[in-house]
């Protein structure tokens, strides 16, 4: 729309969208407002937030004044359009305060610092027609409506006063009937009763338009002080008429073409509001909830428009929904060149009102109207059956001359002087009065035309007035018109006999034209009548709904009664059957059959649903079936896996008691085998003694040599007996738990406890035997000890200086072990604190651990191991009955110093490598999760990462080795 050129008729033309920022206003500013909105530049887009909006205009980024801008970019094409005979539509949307109002120029006052696009289209109207006058006459007249609250008021009329209450807010107070919408049978909606008012001056117009602002309704609410209550549209109707051109046959089709009718719809929308915002209530409330309304069903009207563009088929546009989008039918969608113009806010608090009325005017430029050309329609009908005329005389010519027949005009002229009989003559008299006739007519309907446009349409105020009963004339006159045209026909099918297929055909052809025009007729008054239905059907809703279906239900039941006399009917029919004769008999039988046919197949068809219902219930059945059957097994294996860590459980439990009873067995050994040597030793010395008769005399050295030797044997008897008691404990111990776990049904006789159960008694064998060694190794060390040496064992101690050294060394030997217990008793003593600590350490991670388990869903792996079994796996080494296992840290502590900084579970099955940093930048909690088959990885990963696991399971290793 970049030239003042119009587009070609009926060539689809796209709505177009401008955006108008207006600047941040006083109040927005008091409030500490932004400006949030982002305009790219030199481009027509707007960036809010992460969305991008592309338009045709975006106005309000410079300082230059936006409305004249708008006016020469998008709304002069349309001034320019309306001199060609194009409707047009300016609309201002926008939330309420976004500057729609001062944007359109439409709170107009005489005198006043008007600006806005309305008063500079009225200043550009009156120039151009000024500038055109020695051509063409222009009539003007304007319209000015609002809306408000879903009725319609005619702002001119002059009878309409307008009422102010205390808060500022002007309501009209209607002294004469609304006003009504209608659709002419050309599709042109039209408003009954509306005041048009001629304007030849400019100042004519701007007085209109003060008047109409004037009486608009206006309040205050929180977000504008002078809000718009209604929607406005100011209407400019703009008819031409040439001047100058001849009274000719070939001026006919010129004079079609010189009548031009245009109009220019303003639209100043109320603003969409939220009641929270403005603050309104009452009456106010209920105005925004009507404006809301109406802009709600304008947007559906501009959704399905902007739909159609990407659909093949129509759909059904909701134009009905609302008076305004009724009234603006045309310019949304129909014949007119239309500009949006979407008025916003930067103000960073209206962002999402904002971001609506950028979505709404995006979706607005989808839409496609088709403008045509507005002809005079009398004339254009006139230009049409010309035409017809002029093509139908052209074909008999030609018909004539490819015959060398004389042409029509040439029988005309030579009719005369050829000396023709009365009866030839006729049709050259009929011809030339049809010619008369003709041109009889192009004079009325001229002088026709002129009323139309004059006088009568000025005084259109009634609904039905006389422009009506003139349009009705002239179709009279034009029924009258093909009337004669076909009746002229004719006469030439008398006078050119060879054309009557021909004239026959043009005669069908006008009587189809004249039967669409009664069917249009007919379907205008349905249409009339659908609506009288519609607003009856409106005002009295309820009632006409019970009579409808009132009406439905005696229907239904006269339709029972029927059936139920047939099937009476049916079974009487039976009855007689079986007394009436052979033949009827077959006749009624076959009658029967085929019925019964027909029953069959429709029951074989109620079967085959029933059947396939069946069969969908039973698949539905049976997948049922299967997910409870994979639940259970799943369960069961589960269970089987829990079983079979219990039995590794008791099988590692069983090899460490074996380990710890061998080394036990072990030491027990040894302390016999050493006390053995040291009984042998004393034997042997016993038996030099007896062989030398005395006792050899004894130096310092071996003195202390022989009372090591005897401290030596004393204690490793103690130990020996000790060992033997220790034996005999386990021994009972173990005796009892064989008991216990001695097979007592042929259930229990299974391998694992078998086996475990015969190991027990080989071990159980092992020990007794030692335990008999340690015995009888001790009770031949104490005999020795009571029969031997007891008596004998002071025999060398001859002299009191062999027994003062004696004493000494015992002194100093005593003393030396005094000493040592001391030593040992206080790093008892440093021991003792030390568990204790371990232990009000372990208490508490139990503690944190149960707190944690009752805090947290507690992680299990897919084999059903709870956190404290996979634990207590790995301690024991025996983790690879885990499938998969999932560890969780939820601090960095836990980690433990000797945390492992990479590792590999697996790389065979996952391919995977999971670093473990003990770093700051490590997000908390972690898990992994890992997958290993075969027990020695569990068991080498354990070994690697034993510091790791957890504090508990350190404090249990710590335990274990203290
Ligand atoms: N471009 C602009 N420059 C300066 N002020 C503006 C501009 N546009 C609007 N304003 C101011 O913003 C306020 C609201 O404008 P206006 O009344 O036109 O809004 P509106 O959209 O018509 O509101 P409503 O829908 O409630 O009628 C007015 O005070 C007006 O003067």
């Amino acid at each position: 729309m970049d030239s003042g050129k119009p587009p070609l008729a009926g060539v689809k033309d796209a709505v177009q969208v401008a955006v108008n920022i207006r600047p941040l206003i006083g109040s927005e500013l008091l409030q500490g407002c932004r400006d949030c909105i982002n305009v790219v530049a030199g481009e027509p887009q707007i960036q809010l937030g992460t969305h991008c909006f592309t338009f045709d205009y975006v106005y309000g980024t410079t300082t230059e004044s936006s409305s004249s801008k708008i006016f020469k970019e998008c709304v002069a094409p349309l001034v320019d359009g309306l001199f060609y005979g194009y409707n047009a539509t300016v609309l201002a949307y926008g939330q309420t305060g976004s500057g729609k109002t001062y944007t359109m120029g439409t709170g107009y006052t005489p005198g006043g610092n008007n600006g806005g696009v309305i008063p500079q289209v009225m200043e550009k109207i009156f120039n151009k027609a000024h500038h055109l006058r020695n051509q063409t006459h222009f009539h003007i007249r304007v319209s000015f409506i609002e809306i408000l609250k879903e009725e319609i008021h005619d702002l001119l009329c002059e009878t309409t006063v307008t009422k102010q209450d205390t808060s500022g807010m002007k309501t009209p107070l209607l002294t004469r009937p609304s006003i009504q919408i209608r659709e002419s049978t050309a599709g042109e909606i039209n408003l009954a009763g509306i005041t048009e008012t001629d304007v030849h001056t400019l100042q004519e117009m701007a007085s209109c338009l003060a008047q109409g602002s004037l009486s608009r309704a206006t309040g205050s609410t929180n977000m504008n002080s002078r809000s718009s209550r209604s929607h406005a549209i100011f209407t400019i109707t703009l008819e031409q008429k040439k001047k100058h051109r001849e009274k000719s046959s070939s001026s006919f089709d010129a004079a079609c073409d010189d009548f031009l009718c245009g109009k220019l719809h303003l639209v100043d929308l109320a603003g969409s509001e939220r009641a929270k915002r403005t603050g309104t209530d009452g009456m106010r409330f209920k105005e925004g909830v009507h404006i809301n309304k109406g802009l709600l069903a304008l947007g559906n009207v501009i959704s399905v428009l902007g739909e159609d563009k990407r659909r093949k088929e129509p759909r059904h546009v909701p134009y009905r929904d609302s008076k305004l989008t009724r009234l603006l039918q045309d310019s949304l969608g129909g014949n007119s060149r239309t500009v949006m113009i979407a008025c916003i806010s930067p103000a960073d608090s209206n962002v999402e009102e904002t971001l609506n009325t950028l979505k709404y005017a995006n979706r607005a430029r989808n839409i496609q109207n088709k403008p045509i050309v507005n002809r005079d329609p009398i004339g254009t009908e006139m230009q049409k059956l010309r035409q017809q005329l002029n093509l139908l005389q052209a074909e008999l010519v030609c018909a004539r001359a490819s015959e060398c027949a004389p042409t029509v005009l040439e029988v005309v002229e030579r009719r005369p002087t050829s000396g023709y009989d009365e009866h030839t003559a006729e049709p050259t008299s009929l011809l030339q009065s049809y010619m008369r006739t003709i041109h009889d007519l192009e004079a009325e309907l001229q002088l026709l035309r002129t009323s139309c446009s004059g006088d009568v349409r000025r005084v259109s105020t009634s609904s039905d007035g006389g422009c009506s009963d003139i349009v009705d004339g002239n179709h009279g006159l034009l029924s009258e018109t093909r009337c004669l045209m076909s009746h002229l026909i004719e006469n030439y099918a008398d006078v050119f006999e060879e054309d009557a297929m021909t004239a026959k055909e043009v005669e069908h052809h006008l009587f189809l034209r004249e039967c669409m025009d009664k069917e249009l007729q007919e379907l205008n008054m349905q249409l009339k009548e659908k609506e009288a239905e519609m607003t009856r059907v409106a005002n009295n809703d309820a009632a006409v709904l019970k009579d409808h279906f009132d009406k439905k239900i005696l229907e239904l039941e006269e339709e029972k009664k029927k059936l139920q006399m047939e099937k009476k009917l049916l079974s009487s029919e039976l009855e007689s059957l079986h007394s009436s004769s052979d033949e009827q008999t077959k006749r009624i039988q076959s009658s029967y059959a085929q019925k019964f046919s027909v029953g069959l197949t429709l029951q074989a068809y109620h079967l085959q649903v029933h059947l396939q219902n069946r069969i969908k219930q039973e698949s539905e059945h049976f997948r049922t079936w299967k997910a409870c059957r994979e639940k259970e097994l799943m369960r069961l294996r589960k269970e089987g896996r829990r079983n079979e860590y219990e039995m590794h459980k008791l099988q590692t439990l069983h090899e460490r008691q074996k380990q710890v009873l061998h080394r036990k067995t072990e030491e027990a050994a040894t302390a016999s085998r050493r006390l053995k040597e040291v009984l042998e030793s004393r034997k042997q010395e016993a038996r030099e003694n007896h062989v030398s008769g005395t006792p050899a005399k004894l130096t310092a050295k071996t003195f202390q040599q022989w009372f090591d030797n005897e401290l030596e044997s004393a204690v490793r008897l103690r130990e020996a007996r000790l060992a033997y008691e220790k034996q005999n404990a386990f021994q009972e111990g173990d005796a009892r738990s064989d008991a216990q776990n001695a097979p007592t049904s042929p259930c229990d006789t299974e391998a694992p406890s078998v086996s475990s159960f015969s190991n027990g008694r080989i071990d159980s064998l092992e020990r007794t035997s030692t335990a008999i060694t340690i015995s009888t190794t001790a009770v031949d060390l104490e005999e020795e000890q009571y029969r031997v040496r007891g008596p004998v064992r002071w025999q060398q101690v001859r002299t009191l200086g062999d027994a003062k050294d004696l004493l000494n060394f015992v002194f100093n030997v005593a003393a030396c072990a005094r000493c040592q217990l001391g030593d040992r008793e206080h790093e008892n003593k440093e021991l003792n604190e030390k568990i204790n600590l371990l232990l009000d350490e372990l208490r508490q991670t139990e503690c944190q651990k149960k707190q944690l388990e009752e805090l947290m869903p507690r992680t299990t792996n897919n084999t059903g191991v709870s956190d404290a079994h996979a634990d207590e796996l790995l301690r024991l080494d025996i983790g690879g009955l885990l499938e998969e296992q999932v560890m969780s840290f939820s601090n960095p502590d836990e980690l433990g110093d000797g945390a492992c900084q990479s590792i590999e579970p697996n790389p065979e099955s996952s391919g995977r490598t999971w670093k473990w940093r003990k770093s700051g930048t490590q997000k908390w909690p972690l898990q992994f999760k890992w997958k290993w088959q075969k027990p020695w990885r569990i068991a080498q990963w354990t070994q690697k990462n034993e510091k790791a696991i957890r504090p508990a399971s350190s404090a249990l290793r710590v335990l274990d080795m203290i």
